[in-house]
This record gives structure tokens, C-alpha cells and sequence, in this order.
């Protein structure tokens, strides 16, 4: 029987501390402008914890990644200017800034639990291994995977090093960080509910961690039926004795609201809300972060936002293959519960917010959970449901949904989805928001494309034919591929008649910026790191997400609502179309200009 070193400790992991006190920067986080972090009164019950990190003058970096000091923390001043980057100031030990780490820094260790999977060697071990290339990971830290797989420290390398890569702007020294990285990763083979294997795990991290204040982070890369046991585990037998302890939680986060509302309830009788990490890595996509910036930092967009301007709002999903190897977690979820209860209405929820007081986590979870909470019901004649049918083009056979070997013959999970919400708010009240998701369409994308309303009173009603539509303002943030924000605008075609012409301003990214963008997973691990949790959702956030959809997939599936077929690599149902007709909408993605 094993024997757990201590108990979970809530206490452990404060919503606004100082909690990141490692003191690498990261240049690619570079400030903007400053927040103080507020200091969390539960940090005196770490004898280690707060007074040490100021001791050491630490610089901590906010959410943004501004280097704030320690100092500063103390003394309530920000410590820096944006302009003039971090305050002259010395270490509190004399040493000056950049001296190098001091043996006594804090570590952390990374668990990844579910480390043989399929997502854990795509997306979590790449993106540490970034961040770490981009010096983002502070000087002393561990890496463990931990699954059922029995494999060696040197066959999980093997494992994970054909996924790492070097950015496209990588130096030289490439090899040589993969080899150092990858020095620093290691493997427990262990059952995800068993005591002793995660005993076994803190053994070993204890042991690599050599006695420094070490903070501990838990990556669940794993099916959800199995989170709760993985918490218990490791919140009883391997959390951090000295520092915080955090989890991060793949999705889905439940099937409805009552499956939900279990989890979570399951999950606090080990952790604290502060300590849980709900991730929608579509959060961590730069044009998703740049949704706020766009409307709060231009005068010309905010007093646009809203139904005095907007006609109509699409959030747009496609991808152009089908649910490859994924079909059996796939079938009892669904194209709604895999991207528009989570991806889509974060991003619904984002750009629909009212402008939140700070920029604090808090602020905007609370600005974005009023936009869900005033959503009106989702009516079943509002949705469109399909499923993608096999399908031969250019002397290759597409196979169907139904053709996944784990998905049942008869299954009728939508694939596709659209529909149309609408917010019951003074700012949007009867603006349609229209949503699409789905597998196996004609292309791959995620955008964001704002309609405009009709220009009063045309005065150039005449030089554009019939089709007013087609004369509308549209903005679109495309986030992904090709990341972009362009603004459909009219001007003259030029010449000695009047015609006019819809143009576009165009901020393409990679014209712009030779800088590769950050996967998502980056910007995420590094904030759950820092102890940043505005691009996480709260559990408030997540109930309201959930008490909009399942009465609609409860619906769906008493009723069995039969999917309507689509050709795989098509454009999808057309009853897409009808649906945005009935409010007078024509979705923008329709043609390939556009
Ligand atoms: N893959 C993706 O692109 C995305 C995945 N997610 C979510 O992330 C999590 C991980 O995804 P992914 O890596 O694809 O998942 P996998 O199905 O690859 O599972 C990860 C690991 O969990 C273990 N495992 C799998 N099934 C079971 C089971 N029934 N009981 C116990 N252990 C099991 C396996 O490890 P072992 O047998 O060695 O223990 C497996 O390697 C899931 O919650 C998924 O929904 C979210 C977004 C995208
Ligand atoms: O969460 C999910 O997202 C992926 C799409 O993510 P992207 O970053 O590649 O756009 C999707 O394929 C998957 O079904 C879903 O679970």
C-alpha cells in the first residue's frame, strides 16, 4: 500500500500572486505597458514562498510578460516603463540584473500524464521545448511523462524528439537545446489511479528537484473519464511540498451541464478553482489574443461594436480532413461539444464582452461570462446539423464518417454544425451570430467576419448594381491559416467613369512579421506557468457554456435528428445557407476571394 508524502494543498496556489518567480525573461514577451500583481494573503502560509522571491529581487513577469520586480511588488510601483524596459535596480543580494542564476532558484517540474499520446507528442512536448528554446523556461526545471506505457527515459526521447522543432528564425545552436531539452525529460511508467505509482513520481521529482522551493504543474493529456482519478493521485501522493501545485485540464470538460457540473465538483475535492486550468487552446491563438487589442486599442473600431453597426457577426470553422484516428472520441461527442461549446463561443464570448475594467484574468472572465449568461436559448430551428459522406474526386476515394472503423455504422453525430445565437443585451440584442463548424469541408480555417450594416442613403447606390451586400464594411480576423486582419472597403476603380470596387486593407502577418507565431500551446503552458489565467476558463464561464448547449444536443439526440449528408471536401450542408438566409445573412467564406 502505498504511503502519500502529504496532502493536496490549496493553499499552495494563489489566483494573484506573485506566483512565477523565476528569473529568466522572456524576450519574446516583451512589455507593453505594466500590472502590479496582487499579492495573495494565502502565500504567508508558505514559509518559502513570497518572502524568499522578494528576497532574491526576482523578476517576475505578469501575464503579458512584463517583467515586474519583486521590488517593485514590494514596494507597490510597477518597476518599469515600457519604453525604458525594467527600472535600473540591483538584486537584493547586491548582484546586478543578469548575473545568472543562483543555486538556491526555484524549480519546476512538468508532469504530463497521458505522455505516450497522441497529443502530448504533437502539441505539449513541442511547445515546451519552444518555450525553452526561446528561453521562456525558468533555469532549473523537469519534464516527466507519465502514462500506462512501459518505455524508458531514453524511449520517450526517441518518442518525442521527431516532433520538436526550431522556429523558422532558429539559430544555430539548434541541436545542441533539442540535446539539453531533452536531457531534461524523463518517464514513469504508472496506473493513472494508483497511489503508489504517483508516490513512486514524487520520489523521483523530489529527487530532481534537490531540495529547491519546487512548483508543480500536471498537464491531463488524457480521456476525461479518467481526470478525476489522475487528480486525486497526484494532488494526494505528488503535489509540490513546497510550492504551488496546478493542474491543467484537456478538453471536454463533460458532455452536458450535469456531467460537467460532476467533474468539476470532483475535481475541488482535491483542488482548488485556483488550482485547475481548463484549457481552449483557441484562447491561446495570436489573432484570438489580438480580438481585444483590435477593438480596445483602436478609436475606430470600439464605438462600431455593436448593434447600431453590425448586422452580423460569423465565427467560422473548417477543416479539410475527418476526424482521422479520432473517430471513436469523436462519436460521442460531436462537432458542437468538440468546437462550438468551447473554441467558438470563447471567441463569441471575447469579442462580444463590454470592455472589462482592467485587463486582470478576472475582469475578463467576468465581462465574458455575462455575454453567455445573456444569450438567449439556442431553438433547434435555429441549428443545422451534417455528417460527411464518402466521396471520389481526382481518381481518390474520400471515406465517409461512417467509415471510421470505431464509429458505429448508423451513428447520426453531427460532423457539421451551424447555427445561430443571439445575445439578449442592449449592445446586440437582435444581431444574429452565426456560427460553423465542421470536418472534412473544402478547406482548413478559422475566422472571425464581422458584417457591417448598409451605408445610409447610399450615394453610390447606382455604381454598385443591385447587390447592396456586397457594398457592406466586412471586417475579418483569419485565425488560421495565414493569419490576417483585412477590412473590406469600397473605393473608386480608377479611371474617368464611376465605378466602384470593394478592396481590401489588408495586415497580413507574414508580410508584416518575419517572426514565426507561437503555437497556442505556448502562450498557454507559459501562462499556467506564471499563474495567468485570463486565456483559461473559470468554472462559471464553463456552467454557462454548458447550460446553453445542452438543452439544444439534448434535443438533437431524443429527437435523433438525422444529419443532413455532405460530400467529404465540399462546402457542407446547404442548409448552412438557408439558415443564414433566414436572417438575411450570407455567410462570407462562400467564395475563395473572399
Ligand atoms: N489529440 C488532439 O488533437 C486533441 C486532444 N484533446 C484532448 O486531449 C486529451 C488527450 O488527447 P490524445 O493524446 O489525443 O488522447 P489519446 O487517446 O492519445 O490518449 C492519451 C493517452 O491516454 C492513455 N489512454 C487512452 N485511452 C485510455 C483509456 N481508455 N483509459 C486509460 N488510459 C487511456 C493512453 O496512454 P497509455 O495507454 O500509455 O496509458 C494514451 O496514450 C483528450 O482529453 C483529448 O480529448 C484536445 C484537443 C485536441
Ligand atoms: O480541440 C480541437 O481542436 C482541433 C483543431 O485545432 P487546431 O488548432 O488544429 O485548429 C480539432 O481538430 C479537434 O477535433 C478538436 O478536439
Amino acid at each position: 500500500m502505498a504511503v502519500c508524502f502529504h496532502t493536496s494543498s490549496p493553499s499552495s496556489s494563489c489566483s494573484s500572486a506573485p506566483s512565477s518567480s523565476f528569473s529568466r525573461s522572456c524576450p519574446q514577451r516583451s512589455p507593453f505597458s505594466l500590472r502590479k500583481r496582487k499579492l495573495c494573503p494565502s502565500d504567508s502560509l508558505l514559509p518559502h514562498h513570497r518572502p524568499r522571491a522578494a528576497a532574491r529581487g526576482f523578476r517576475i513577469r505578469s501575464s503579458y510578460g512584463h517583467p515586474l520586480s519583486a521590488l517593485s511588488l514590494q514596494n507597490g510601483s510597477s518597476g518599469s516603463s515600457p519604453e525604458k524596459g525594467p527600472v535600473d535596480f540591483k538584486l537584493e543580494d547586491g548582484r546586478p540584473p543578469g548575473s545568472g542564476p543562483r543555486s538556491d532558484e526555484p524549480t519546476i517540474s512538468i508532469t504530463i500524464v497521458g505522455a505516450s499520446g497522441d497529443l502530448a507528442k504533437k502539441k505539449i512536448f513541442p511547445a515546451l521545448f519552444a518555450l525553452f528554446y526561446e528561453n521562456c523556461l525558468p533555469e532549473h526545471f523537469t519534464i516527466f511523462g507519465y502514462s500506462r506505457s512501459k518505455m524508458t527515459d531514453e524511449e520517450l526521447r526517441n518518442s518525442i524528439s521527431g516532433t520538436l522543432t526550431c522556429r523558422v528564425d532558429s539559430r544555430d545552436n539548434c541541436g545542441d537545446k533539442m540535446e539539453e531539452f531533452l536531457r531534461r525529460c524523463f518517464y514513469h511508467p504508472g496506473q493513472y489511479g494508483s497511489d503508489e505509482n504517483f508516490s513512486e513520481l514524487d520520489e523521483k521529482l523530489r529527487e530532481k528537484e534537490g531540495g529547491r522551493l519546487s512548483h508543480r504543474l500536471f498537464y491531463l493529456s488524457i480521456p476525461p473519464n479518467i481526470f478525476v482519478d489522475v487528480v486525486r493521485c497526484a494532488s494526494l501522493c505528488a503535489s509540490s511540498p513546497t510550492g504551488w501545485t496546478r493542474v491543467i485540464v484537456e478538453k471536454p470538460f463533460g458532455r452536458d451541464s450535469k456531467s460537467s457540473g460532476e467533474l468539476t465538483r470532483s475535481l475541488k475535492q482535491y483542488l482548488s478553482e485556483d488550482q485547475i486550468f481548463r484549457i481552449d487552446h483557441y484562447l491561446g491563438k495570436e489573432l484570438v489574443e489580438n480580438l481585444s487589442v483590435l477593438r480596445f486599442s483602436n478609436l475606430v473600431f470600439e464605438p462600431l461594436w455593436s448593434r447600431q453597426y453590425i448586422r452580423n457577426v460569423q465565427l467560422i470553422f473548417s477543416e479539410d480532413f475527418g476526424t482521422e484516428g479520432r473517430g471513436g472520441y469523436f462519436d460521442s461527442y460531436g462537432i458542437i461539444r468538440d468546437i462550438m461549446q468551447n473554441h467558438l463561443l470563447q471567441i463569441l464570448a471575447l469579442f462580444a464582452m463590454e470592455p472589462p475594467v482592467s485587463l486582470d484574468a478576472e475582469d475578463i472572465r467576468n465581462e465574458k461570462v455575462k455575454v453567455l449568461r445573456s444569450m438567449k436559448n439556442l431553438q433547434l430551428d435555429d441549428v443545422v446539423v451534417g455528417q460527411y459522406k464518402g466521396h471520389s474526386k481526382g481518381g481518390r476515394a474520400y471515406p465517409a464518417y461512417i467509415d471510421d472503423p470505431t464509429v458505429p455504422k448508423n451513428s447520426l453525430t453531427p460532423t457539421f454544425a451551424a447555427a445561430a445565437l443571439f445575445i439578449d443585451n442592449a449592445r446586440w440584442d437582435g444581431v444574429p451570430f452565426l456560427m460553423k463548424a465542421g470536418k472534412a469541408l473544402h478547406s482548413r480555417r478559422a475566422e472571425i467576419r464581422v458584417q457591417f450594416r448598409h451605408v445610409p442613403g447610399n450615394l453610390y447606390k447606382r455604381s454598385f448594381g443591385t447587390d447592396l451586400d456586397k457594398a457592406t464594411n466586412e471586417l475579418v480576423i483569419r485565425v488560421q491559416p495565414d493569419e490576417a486582419i483585412y477590412l473590406k472597403v469600397n473605393n473608386k476603380i480608377p479611371g474617368l467613369t464611376m465605378r466602384l470596387d470593394s478592396s481590401r486593407l489588408n495586415l497580413l502577418y507574414s508580410a508584416k512579421y518575419t517572426r514565426e507565431i507561437p503555437d497556442a500551446y505556448e502562450r498557454l503552458l507559459l501562462d499556467a506557468i506564471e499563474g495567468e489565467r485570463r486565456l483559461f476558463i473559470r468554472s462559471d464561464e464553463l456552467d454557462a457554456a454548458w447550460a446553453l448547449f445542452t438543452p439544444l444536443l439534448k434535443e438533437l439526440e431524443e429527437k435523433k435528428i438525422a444529419p443532413e449528408l455532405y460530400p467529404y471536401g465540399s462546402r457542407g450542408p446547404v442548409g448552412a445557407h438557408y439558415l443564414a438566409a433566414k436572417y438575411g445573412v450570407r455567410w462570407g467564406d462562400i467564395s475563395s476571394e473572399n
